[in-house]
């Protein structure tokens, strides 16, 4: 068993069909997964529970509620006291929450709801097994709107999607595993991400070997959003970093803070890696057409998005574009005007919704949010479990798009999908902080990580 975030390395997450083939198949040989399900429970339960008072145990119908029924064996027997049932003991020193976990199918009936809620009203740290009840393994969402809000959650046999996005780590607390000795004997849904080394610097490189980023955006009111991409690009170990500020004189500074920025145009920057759209107004449609067609390369953020969502021709032109050579990384509302539907059903399936715009658009799709989703076509779907709410502040998305960028430049070789799988892993993990960070305070945490 061991805790799981964050990732030392990528993980394979599998869904709710996947996990019950390697159950099946590991039934086969190993009848007594329910033991080993049990026994962990209850070696968790020893470290978690605090005070002298019962462990409350709420078992549901299924093999949920039998892994509870085993941890409460166990625990009897080392002379703990158990309580197993639906209703609260007094001052419980720990609710292990067995009622429904990979069965789950339908919203928790009021009976489960009212267990539901005395378990959070208890007062007693809450641990799940295998995942909060009432929360969907395959997408992170509530089904019905009602899920346990775990503090911890023991994942066993496998990791589920959903403990990752969407809602799900809001339900699941601190999330620990044990894979019950079972190597999994099936292709992975989706990756959970784990760390990226960052490129090299050779010790005879100059900047030219680093490569060019050009920041188109920042219309007049907005320049701070191109900037702050600019300078993430340039923390990033860009050779040269330009900026195309829309309706600015090609004669005002680049950046007034930030004196390494230049200005810089598409037409003369033929190699540059383009970020397009940060505070970019509705006016990047005029740019679009030539950046889509010439830009060997291009990270397509914000306006930009909405630009393309209102206008067959250009995503035409995005699917024309050379397979790998396209990144976007919408919100979810700029992926609900992508794909023409609205935010609550982009995130009630977050895998299948950044999926299916990586297809209809043929690139890479980083959806953004709790748990972003990176999606690309022939790719198995990625899912960064680093980040927190300090990310939850504007500029932080602007970030992003110029830290993809700028690793971009240093690796023209990679795919769109393995750049954005490397640059939302380290943008959130330098996003995990207290409180809320200022973007210029993150891209300070991303360039320490360098
Ligand atoms: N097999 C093994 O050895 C291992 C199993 N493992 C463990 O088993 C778990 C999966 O067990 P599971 O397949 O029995 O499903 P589970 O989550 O208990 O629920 C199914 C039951 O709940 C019911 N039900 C569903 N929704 C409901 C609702 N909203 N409200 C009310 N009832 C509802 C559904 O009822 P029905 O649809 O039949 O009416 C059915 O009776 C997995 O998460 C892990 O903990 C692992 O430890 C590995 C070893
Ligand atoms: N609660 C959260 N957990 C993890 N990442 C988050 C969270 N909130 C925001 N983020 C991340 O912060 C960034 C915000 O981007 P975006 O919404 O485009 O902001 P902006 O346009 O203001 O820069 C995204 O990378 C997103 O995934």
């Amino acid at each position: 068993m061991q805790a799981l975030l964050p990732t030392r390395s990528t993980l394979p997450l599998f869904d709710v069909a996947a996990s019950r083939r390697i159950e099946a198949r590991a039934l086969a040989h190993s009848p007594d997964l329910m033991e080993r399900a049990g026994l962990a429970v209850a070696k968790l339960a020893l470290a978690l529970r605090r005070g002298e008072g019962p462990i409350w145990i709420a078992c549901g119908p299924g093999n949920n509620g039998g892994d509870g029924r085993v941890a409460a064996r166990r625990l009897s027997e080392i002379g703990l006291p158990v309580h197993v049932g639906h209703t609260a003991p007094p001052q419980p020193s720990l609710v292990i929450d067995a009622l429904l976990g990979l069965g789950l199918n339908r919203p928790p009936d009021a009976a489960l709801q009212t267990t539901i809620a005395a378990m959070q009203t208890c007062g007693a740290t809450i641990l799940a097994v295998d995942l909060p009840s009432g929360l969907l393994a395959d997408t992170g969402q509530a089904a019905g709107g009602a899920a346990v809000r775990a503090d911890h959650t023991l994942a066993l046999l496998t990791l589920k999607p959903g403990l990752f996005t969407g809602e799900g780590r809001g339900y699941g607390g601190q999330l620990w595993f044990d894979d019950l000795g079972i190597t999994p004997d099936e292709v992975a849904s989706a990756d959970l991400l784990g760390p990226s080394p960052l490129p090299q610097r050779n010790p005879t490189s100059h900047k030219g070997s680093h490569g060019q980023v050009l920041i188109v955006g920042g219309a007049p009111g907005m320049q701070g959003a191109a900037r702050l991409a600019a300078r993430a690009a340039l923390a990033c170990g860009a050779g040269r970093v330009y900026v195309d500020l829309l309706g600015l004189p090609a004669t005002e500074p680049a950046d007034p803070g930030q004196p390494e920025l230049m200005r810089g145009r598409l037409a003369d920057l033929p190699q540059a890696v383009g970020v397009v759209g940060c505070g970019a107004g509705p006016t990047i449609a005029d740019a679009l057409p030539a950046l889509l067609r010439e830009a060997p390369k291009l990270v397509i953020d914000a306006d930009a998005l909405n630009a393309i969502a209102a206008d067959d021709e250009l995503q035409t032109l995005v699917r024309a574009r050379t397979a790998g050579s396209t990144l976007l990384t919408p919100h979810p509302l700029e992926a609900a005007r992508l794909l023409g539907c609205d935010t609550s059903a982009v995130q009630a399936d977050r895998l299948a919704a950044a999926s299916e715009l990586a297809r209809r658009l043929a690139c890479t799709v980083v959806l953004k949010g709790s748990g972003s989703i990176i999606a690309s076509p022939g790719e198995r779907p990625a899912i960064c479990a680093s980040g927190g709410p300090a990310l939850a502040t504007a500029g932080s998305g602007d970030v992003l798009a110029g830290w993809l960028g700028g690793l971009w430049a240093q690796q023209p070789g990679a795919s769109g999908h393995a750049i954005a799988c490397a640059g939302v892993d380290a943008h959130g993990r330098a996003g995990e902080a207290g409180g809320v960070l200022r973007a210029g305070d993150l891209i300070e945490r991303l360039a320490a990580r360098r």
